[in-house]
């Protein structure tokens, strides 16, 4: 699913109008049509719709058109000065008055108390207010009575469902000006909004559905901002078939460095998530001293420590990926570690945890390998890697992440809800995983799907789209019924859900 501004709306707008010659009304009325869809008319009766002048108050007189239709009550409320009425939003104003639906300004220039009474008293005798002052045209601060028709309606609502964007939200920025409708539901068109991707505002939006409205696919590509959501249709796409004919080889050989003492629980999982996500052969490179604890439990992998030089030279050589950092320590041996892997490597490197609090003073050696680097920090060790406040980046998130992306060549994946996976060019957003995965080990178990993925020939940045979203999916599924899910849990459902989203086997 594409991610698009208030700027992609309006280059569509222009684009659908002057090259395709498709008049405003009509993409107007697809957008009516399509938000009808999501009013759920099935179980309510009464509804209020609150309209703006703009076009997205033209898609509020166009719905509540369609609701009459429909054998619905329907009250219209128009918010604005009427004089500024845009063209569209005319015309379906003078089909609502052709048609005797009444409705009631609320202009700027009058006296409003008893109306604002008036529409509290009928929010009251509805099932839902449908939400069409603003969409994304909305550029400046709200006030006077524009932000107390807001603060009644989210004082007073039952269900209220916002058309496009619930009014009060920048949909380029997500910033929040001066007030904004509570939606219970936002059904937005064309895009999903990238303002939506601020946690901010995340209690304004509710539930989102993006609908289309009839924009040719090939403007849509022409104004495409390379942002997307990941879509679970990406990743059966993307998912490698098993060919029967295949080695284990065809399937990847990686090496994973992690543990030490006290930690030797990262290393297992680690290494079992990438044994389970399907690499052919894994290799985990510990400490000795925990060696044979991880050997003993991953019946499967194989194991080696830093006293097998040769070894770990002909590991680093013939990997098709590598997995770096999980529990090995903030210290000077694991930067050391970390550059030796790099400089003797010809693989993509994932690098995570410890690998990324060794390289907070040591950000330029990233620039120095053609490896493809994969960095998969949190917002805290994002915090350390940029020196930026926690804060800072929890509210610029992806620019953040495709600025730090673009100034280093590497992939950054950023975790949390909604996890971003960059090149600094082309960005997806994983829309699975839950807070029941909010726990010691879920990274480490990222880490060995990724790198296991990675290793299986599918397209390095698309194999870290589609970890992270099995990761994730996973993890929505069992929280379902778990109050908690533990990276184990995780771990033992990798087969049997990569099988479901890889049903179509190559004979
Ligand atoms: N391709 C698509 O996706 C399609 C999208 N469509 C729909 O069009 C919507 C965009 O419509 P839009 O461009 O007319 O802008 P919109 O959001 O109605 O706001 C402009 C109005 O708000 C006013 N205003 C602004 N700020 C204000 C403030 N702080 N305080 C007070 N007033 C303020 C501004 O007044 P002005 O700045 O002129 O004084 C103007 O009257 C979009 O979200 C979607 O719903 C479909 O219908 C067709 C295809
Ligand atoms: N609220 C949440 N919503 C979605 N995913 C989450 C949430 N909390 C944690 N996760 C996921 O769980 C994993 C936790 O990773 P990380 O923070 O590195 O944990 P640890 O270092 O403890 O193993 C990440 O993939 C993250 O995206
Ligand atoms: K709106």
């Amino acid at each position: 699913m594409r991610i698009g501004t208030s700027i992609s709306t309006k280059k569509l707008d222009d684009a659908c109008i002057n090259e395709y010659k498709i008049p405003l009304i009509l993409m107007m009325e697809n957008a009516v049509l399509s938000a009808i869809k999501h009013l759920d008319i099935n179980l309510y009766n009464n509804y209020i719709v609150v309209s703006g002048v703009g076009n997205n108050g033209g898609d509020g007189l166009g719905i509540a058109r369609q609701l009459k239709a429909r054998g619905k009550e329907v009250k219209v409320f128009i918010v604005g000065n009427i004089e500024k009425i845009t063209p569209c939003s005319k015309t379906n104003l003078e089909i609502l008055k052709a048609m005797n639906i009444p409705y009631i300004i609320i202009d700027t220039k009058d006296e409003n108390i008893n109306l604002l009474k008036k529409l509290e008293a009928d929010i009251k005798n509805s099932h839902v207010l449908v939400d069409c002052i603003f969409g994304t045209g909305l550029e400046r601060e709200i006030k006077g009575i524009f932000k107390d028709v807001i603060n009644v309606i989210n004082e007073n609502k039952n269900l209220v469902y916002s058309i496009d964007v619930p009014s009060g939200i920048n949909a380029t920025t997500g910033e929040i000006l001066g007030s904004c409708i509570k939606a219970d539901k936002t059904i937005s068109f064309e895009f999903y909004k990238r303002g939506f991707l601020k946690y901010e505002t995340k209690k304004y939006v509710g539930n989102v559905v993006v609908e289309h409205i009839g924009i040719p696919e090939d403007i849509l590509k022409k104004y495409d901002d390379n942002e997307y959501i990941t879509s679970m249709n990406f990743v059966k796409d993307n998912i490698k078939d098993k060919n029967k004919f295949s080695f284990k080889s065809d399937f990847g050989k990686i090496t994973i460095f992690a543990g030490s003492k006290g930690f030797s629980g990262a290393a297992f999982i680690a290494s079992e998530a990438a044994i389970k996500s399907g690499s052919g052969l894994v290799t985990l490179v510990c400490d000795e001293d925990i060696q044979d604890i991880i050997s003993s439990k991953l019946s499967e992998g194989m194991t080696a420590n830093y006293k097998e030089e040769d070894r770990i030279n002909k590991l680093i050589k013939t990997s098709n990926a590598i997995g770096f950092g999980c529990g090995m320590g903030d210290n000077e041996t694991t930067l050391e570690r970390l550059q030796y892997v790099l400089n003797n490597s010809d693989c993509p490197v994932v690098i995570d945890a410890d690998g990324l609090n060794v390289l907070k003073n040591n950000i330029s050696i990233l620039k120095k390998y053609k490896n493809r680097i994969i960095i998969t920090p949190h917002l805290g060790e994002m915090s350390r890697l940029t020196g930026k406040s926690i804060s800072y980046i929890k509210g610029n998130r992806l620019d953040v992440a495709k600025e730090f992306a673009k100034e280093n060549n590497i992939i950054v994946l950023l975790k949390g809800y909604e996890t971003i996976i960059t090149d600094g060019k082309v960005t997806y957003i994983n829309p699975t995983g839950n807070s029941a995965m909010a726990n010691g080990g879920m990274g480490d178990c990222l880490l060995g799907m990724i790198t296991s993925f990675v290793s299986q020939g599918i397209e390095v940045f698309e194999a870290v789209i589609c970890a992270v979203y099995i990761h994730g999916y996973i993890g929505d599924i069992l929280s379902k019924k778990m109050y908690t899910v533990n990276a184990t849990h995780i771990i033992e459902k990798i087969p049997s859900i990569m099988k479901k989203f890889n049903i179509e086997i190559n004979l």
